[in-house]
């Protein structure tokens, strides 16, 4: 039997060597969407290690201040949508994704707007998670993160309640100050008993006015990349 350290670092190995196979993705010329989180991480990367190698001429779009400075580490050439309003791919990981369907939570990293910015503008979006992120309904392990604006939080917060939430609280940094993402606003990390009709939860939660977004991303995966203890599976939807 495997102790806990051990299998954490093997599902670490399985997950940069699942990002060094999204990697191979990427061609001559692309421009490319930069995830955000501890998996994202390794996609930079191994992307950096093929620019400084093997010369590929890539731009790249980060989903977050953290991941454009690593990428700028590692001289990879960053662009922006008025240069690229259309990405060839995107890849990122995520906090659930729901078999099947290939749904996803997203923004425990605190980043969802932008990733789904970037998700949205690329023609395939790739996800690498460990097989811990598999759920067969979402909302299972992770809250629903929503990006609001700070003015009126709590108009919003007990709106969000009336979608069925039961709590819904203001995401804090561990120092006990208030998070707020790279564009400014606040996260409220939604937790709901059960999630039956997710495209109709997505809707009621955009319609309030203040929220910017949140973190279900719906119908936008191309094809998730799952490191398992026993290797890698590709899922498509
Ligand atoms: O959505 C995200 C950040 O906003 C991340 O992709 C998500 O939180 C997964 O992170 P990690 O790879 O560290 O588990």
């Amino acid at each position: 039997m495997l102790q806990d350290s051990a299998i954490q670092d093997r599902v670490a190995q399985l997950k940069r060597e699942a990002a060094r196979h999204a990697v191979t993705y990427i061609e001559d010329g692309m421009a490319v969407g930069l995830g955000t989180g501890s998996t994202a991480k390794f996609m930079i990367d191994a992307l950096g290690e093929r620019v400084a190698k093997e010369g590929l001429r890539i731009r790249g779009i980060p989903t977050s201040e953290a991941s454009a400075e690593q990428a700028k580490g590692l001289n990879i050439p960053i662009t922006d949508f008025a240069a690229d309003p259309f990405l060839d791919i995107a890849i990122d990981g995520a906090d659930e994704v729901q078999r099947g369907s290939l749904y996803l939570v997203k923004g425990l990293g605190g980043a969802l707007l932008r990733e789904k910015i970037v998700a949205a503008s690329a023609r395939r979006f790739v996800i690498i998670v460990d097989e811990s992120k598999l759920v067969d309904d979402l909302g299972t392990h992770a809250p629903i993160p929503v990006e609001i604006t700070p003015w009126g939080w709590e108009r919003a917060a007990k709106l969000l309640g009336d979608t069925g939430a039961h709590a819904c609280k203001p995401r804090m940094k561990r120092d006990g100050n208030l998070f707020i993402t790279d564009n400014g606003n606040m996260i409220l990390d939604c937790h709901y008993p059960s999630i039956d009709d997710p495209r109709g939860l997505s809707q009621s939660i955009i319609d309030i006015t203040g929220v910017v977004d949140h973190g279900l991303f719906l119908g936008m995966t191309s094809e998730v990349l799952v490191a398992g203890l026993h290797g890698i599976d590709r899922l498509v939807p």
